[in-house]
């Protein structure tokens, strides 16, 4: 194939797209793009000259995908010599088919949630304080930046700190039919906190049933605008709450966040054991903490140890999402209730965010969808 846009005609820049497209292979797409792209358009704009001068390719996509594919932009223009965009558009679909909830007089009733939220995603830590909250909110902001519709709930009832990493910890949920609660809009993102309901010395003396009946409440009796994800930032640990909120919310998937410290890894097989327990699939690990860069001399230092995540993921045959570094931006914009994402959405920090984000969700889609991979339809318009 030739590779210089002024000696290949328009079928051949097609042809050499689709070939790209189809030999992309990374984790996201162990078979190729196309292996899982559900249509593809590419549009060639073309000067008097007969050159193309702009290439624009479309994909429909099960999964947020647009900054890897940036990448594989970059790549085309430079093949090409000719400046190519990939513009990705999400059709992200449930993986997992729930029961209707029974409702007291027995009669069966979809609830509101189950209508709009497509995949229920629970953020779990076995032990407290290794930045699962944290992760959260930046992860949430994360998917937004790669094109889904995201909600955020809290049910973190023994420190609901959401509010306030969103900046909104003096507000309150209203409601237009006095039944459902709006949630609060926390730039773009939808959040909706066990916080925002009960004093925080209330909620840590709760046990199972009313944790578990308050969670229920929050997320069906919240009127969720359409969502491709709702994040739940579980409360720390592994006892019977936690496993009566995995049961109880028709959880998607989960995902662990850890520091790489023995003492946090031990809880994290923990948290593996029990989403095995109650059947809910692990997409994988994130590393929160893996390592500090020096402000002064860049040097990498593994305070919390080295590579804990990496091992685990290995013996417990899951995936390491990614590892975040122990870096004082996200400690700021945790108290300040900002997210580097929203601010710089190229920055350093926003990077790795988003790239765990793109790997949780290719993962959902790779581990637990029936459809998975699917046939490209393919529409060449000239
Ligand atoms: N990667 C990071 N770099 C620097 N600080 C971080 C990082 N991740 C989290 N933190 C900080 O660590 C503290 C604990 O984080 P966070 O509240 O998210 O933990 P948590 O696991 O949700 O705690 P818990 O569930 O016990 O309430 C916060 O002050 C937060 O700003």
């Amino acid at each position: 194939m030739k590779s210089n846009n002024e000696t290949l005609t328009p079928v051949e820049i097609e042809q050499l797209i689709n070939e790209s497209l189809s030999h992309y292979v990374t984790d996201n797409f162990p078979q190729g793009v196309l292996a899982v792209c559900q249509q593809l358009t590419i549009t060639q704009d073309h000067n008097k000259a007969k050159k193309p001068k702009k290439i624009t390719i479309n994909l429909v996509m099960p999964f947020v995908c647009q900054g890897e594919l940036d990448l594989l932009a970059q790549t085309l223009t430079q093949s090409l010599v000719c400046p190519v965009s990939i513009n990705v558009e999400l059709a992200i679909k449930p993986v997992r088919q729930f029961t209707l909830n029974k409702t007291q007089n027995g009669t069966e009733q979809a609830s509101p949630a189950q209508g709009k939220i497509a995949n229920i995603i629970a953020i779990a830590s076995g032990k407290g304080g290794v930045g699962k909250s944290t992760t959260t909110v930046n992860l949430a902001y994360a998917l937004m930046a790669e094109g889904a519709s995201v909600g955020i709930l809290d049910a973190d009832i023994y420190g609901p700190s959401i509010p306030s990493m969103l900046g909104i910890k003096n507000e309150k949920p209203s409601s237009s039919d006095g039944k459902l609660m709006t949630p609060l809009n926390a730039k773009g993102l939808s959040a909706m906190s066990i916080g925002f309901l009960v004093d925080e010395a209330d909620a840590t003396v709760w046990r199972g049933p009313m944790a578990s009946t308050a969670f229920n409440q929050l997320l069906n009796e919240t009127d969720w605008p359409e969502l491709d994800y709702l994040l739940i930032d579980m409360p720390p640990g592994t006892g019977d709450i936690q496993l009566t909120l995995a049961q109880k919310v028709p959880v998607a998937a989960a995902v662990i966040v850890t520091t790489p410290q023995d003492i946090a890894l031990i809880d994290a097989v923990k948290g593996i054991a029990m989403f095995d327990k109650v059947k809910v699939p692990v997409l994988g690990i994130v590393e929160n903490m893996s390592y500090h860069l020096c402000e002064n001399c860049g040097h990498k230092s593994h305070i919390f140890g080295e590579a804990g995540g990496e091992h685990m993921a290995q013996d417990y045959q899951t995936h390491l999402l990614g590892q975040l570094p122990l870096d004082i931006g996200i400690r700021q914009d945790a108290d300040f209730g900002e997210s580097d994402i929203i601010e710089n959405s190229t920055g350093e920090i926003a990077n790795h965010y988003r790239k765990i984000a793109r790997n949780m969700s290719a993962q959902l889609f790779l581990q637990c969808d029936n459809a998975s991979p699917l046939t490209a339809t393919v529409i060449v318009k000239p």
